[in-house]
C-alpha cells in the first residue's frame, strides 16, 4: 500500500500546492501580493494533488486550451503546466500516480490530445508523451541590422504592465493560433505565466502596427552584461514571445529588436525552426541558430478523435496498429488515409507506441527516421514513403505558447 493519496485539490490545497511548485522550480514561494493578483486564476479545477496525509507532497496542473492540427481543425488539449514533487518525496511514483489520474480526468472530459513542455527529457514518454515540435534558439550578434531591401513596414510602441498584457492578449486573439501546433491561450494563462514575465520577470511588449491595426508583438527584456574585465559589452535581448500574422511582421519585430541601441546579443528561444532571421540581416552570419530542442510533448488522449481530426495527404491509406499502456481503449488498428482515419481489422502495415503516434501526428518526424530508432516496426520502405506522405505537412508545426 502506497503512503500517499492522489486526488483533485479542495480550494483551501491551492496556495499550499502552487508553493511546492514553486520551491521545485527553485522560485520563491509566493508572495500576498502576488497571490493577491493570481488567486482568482489558479483554480482547483483541473489540478491533481497529492497528499502524504494531509501534508501537501505533489501537483499535477492542466488547463483547457485547443489545439490547430494538420489541415486547420482544433483539437480540444489539455495544456499540462504545473508538475511538481517536493524533493522529498521524489522517485517514490507520486508523479507517476498522479500522471495516472490526470490522463482518466482529461479521458472523462472529452480532451483529444494533452501537452506539455518538459523539464526534462526523460521523464514523460512513459506516460505517453512524444515529442511533437521542436523549436530552435536564435542569436543575433552586433552588429547587425536588417537589409535595406527589406520589405518591412509599420511602427512599434513600448507598453509595460498591465498594458502590455491586455494588449498582447487582444493581439493574440485577433491573429488566432492559425499555424499548425498552436494553441488557444487560455485567460489563465494569460493572468499567471504572462503577468509573471511582466510583472515579476521584467519583460516589456514591443506591439507592431501595420495597414490594419496591430498585428504583431515581442515581449522582450534587457539584462546588462557589463563587467569590470568587460566595461564596454552591450546589453542582452531576451525574446520570450514573438507572435505576428505574417512573415513581413515577423521581419518588422526583428527589425526593431536588432535597432535597440548599447546591445551586445539579441537572444529568441522557442522560435519557429524554420523563422530564417539571417536572411533578413546585410550579413547573414550575424544571426545562428545555437540550438534546436523539444517545445511540445504531445499526448493522445483519444487516438481515434485525433486520426480522424487532421487531415492526410494524397497516398494509399496505411493501416496502423497503435499500443498504449495506460489507455488501453486506444490501442488497435486504424486505417488512415486521404479519406480520413478509422478503426480496422485488417492487418496492420506498421506498429508503433502511443508516444511515436504523437512524434508524427503533426508532421515533425520523418517515419523512416522513426523506423531507424526503432520506434516503428514492421513496415518497409515503401509502408514508410506512404506514411510519409501522407502525414507530411506543408510547414514545421510550431507552438509558440510556454505554457
Ligand atoms: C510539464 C511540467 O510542468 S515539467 C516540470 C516538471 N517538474 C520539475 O521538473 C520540478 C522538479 N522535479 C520534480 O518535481 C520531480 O522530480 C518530478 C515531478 C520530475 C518527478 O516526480 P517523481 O515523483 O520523482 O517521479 P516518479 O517517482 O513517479 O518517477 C517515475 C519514473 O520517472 C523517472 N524520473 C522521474 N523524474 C526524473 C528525472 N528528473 N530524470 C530522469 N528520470 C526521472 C523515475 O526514475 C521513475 O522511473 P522508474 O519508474 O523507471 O523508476
Amino acid at each position: 500500500m502506497s503512503d500517499f493519496t492522489v486526488r483533485p485539490i479542495t480550494d483551501a490545497e491551492r496556495r499550499p500546492l502552487y508553493d511546492v511548485l514553486q520551491r521545485a522550480l527553485h522560485r520563491s514561494p509566493v508572495t500576498d501580493q502576488r497571490w493577491a493578483r493570481i488567486t482568482g486564476s489558479v483554480r482547483a479545477d483541473g489540478k491533481i494533488g497529492a497528499f502524504a496525509e494531509d501534508l501537501p507532497i505533489g501537483l499535477a496542473s492542466s488547463l483547457p486550451t485547443a489545439m490547430t492540427v494538420p489541415g486547420g481543425a482544433s483539437v480540444p488539449m489539455a495544456a499540462v503546466n504545473g508538475v511538481a514533487v517536493r524533493a522529498d518525496w521524489t522517485r517514490r511514483g507520486v508523479l507517476t500516480a498522479m500522471m495516472d489520474a490526470q490522463l482518466r480526468e482529461f479521458t472523462e472530459r472529452g480532451y483529444t490530445v494533452a501537452g506539455l513542455d518538459a523539464s526534462e527529457t526523460a521523464i514523460y514518454g512513459r506516460f505517453g508523451y512524444g515529442v511533437a515540435i521542436r523549436a530552435a534558439t536564435i542569436d543575433v550578434k552586433h552588429p547587425a541590422q536588417v537589409g535595406e531591401g527589406a520589405r518591412v513596414s509599420g511602427t512599434v510602441r513600448i507598453l509595460d504592465g498591465d498594458d502590455a498584457l491586455v494588449a498582447a492578449r487582444t493581439v493574440y486573439d485577433r491573429i488566432g493560433y492559425r499555424r499548425t501546433g498552436m494553441i488557444a491561450r487560455p485567460d489563465d494563462w494569460w493572468e499567471i505565466s504572462y503577468s509573471r514575465s511582466i510583472e515579476v520577470d521584467g519583460y516589456r511588449l514591443a506591439v507592431h502596427t501595420g495597414p490594419d491595426g496591430d498585428d504583431g508583438f515581442a515581449l522582450y527584456r534587457t539584462v546588462p552584461q557589463r563587467t569590470h574585465a568587460e566595461p564596454f559589452l552591450g546589453a542582452l535581448v531576451e525574446v520570450e514571445d514573438l507572435i505576428a500574422n505574417d512573415a513581413a511582421t515577423v521581419a518588422a519585430l526583428w527589425q526593431f529588436l536588432l535597432s535597440i541601441d548599447l546591445v551586445s546579443t539579441v537572444h529568441a528561444s522557442g522560435r519557429p525552426v524554420d523563422e530564417e532571421v539571417g536572411v533578413l540581416l546585410t550579413d547573414p552570419r550575424r544571426a545562428r541558430t545555437t540550438d534546436v530542442k523539444d517545445q511540445l510533448w504531445l499526448r493522445l488522449v483519444d487516438v481515434p478523435a485525433a486520426l480522424a481530426a487532421r487531415t492526410y495527404s494524397d497516398a494509399d491509406p496505411v493501416v496502423i496498429e497503435v499500443h498504449d499502456r495506460m489507455l488501453p481503449a486506444n490501442n488497435g488498428r486504424y486505417r488512415t488515409g486521404p479519406g480520413g482515419a478509422e478503426r480496422t481489422g485488417a492487418t496492420a502495415d506498421l506498429e508503433l507506441d502511443v508516444d511515436t503516434l504523437a512524434m508524427l501526428y503533426l508532421g515533425e518526424w520523418r517515419p523512416a527516421l522513426l523506423a531507424l530508432a526503432g520506434r516503428i516496426t514492421g513496415a518497409d520502405e515503401k509502408t514508410l514513403a506512404r506514411t510519409e506522405t501522407l502525414f507530411r505537412t506543408e510547414q514545421n508545426p510550431w507552438c509558440g505558447t510556454d505554457f
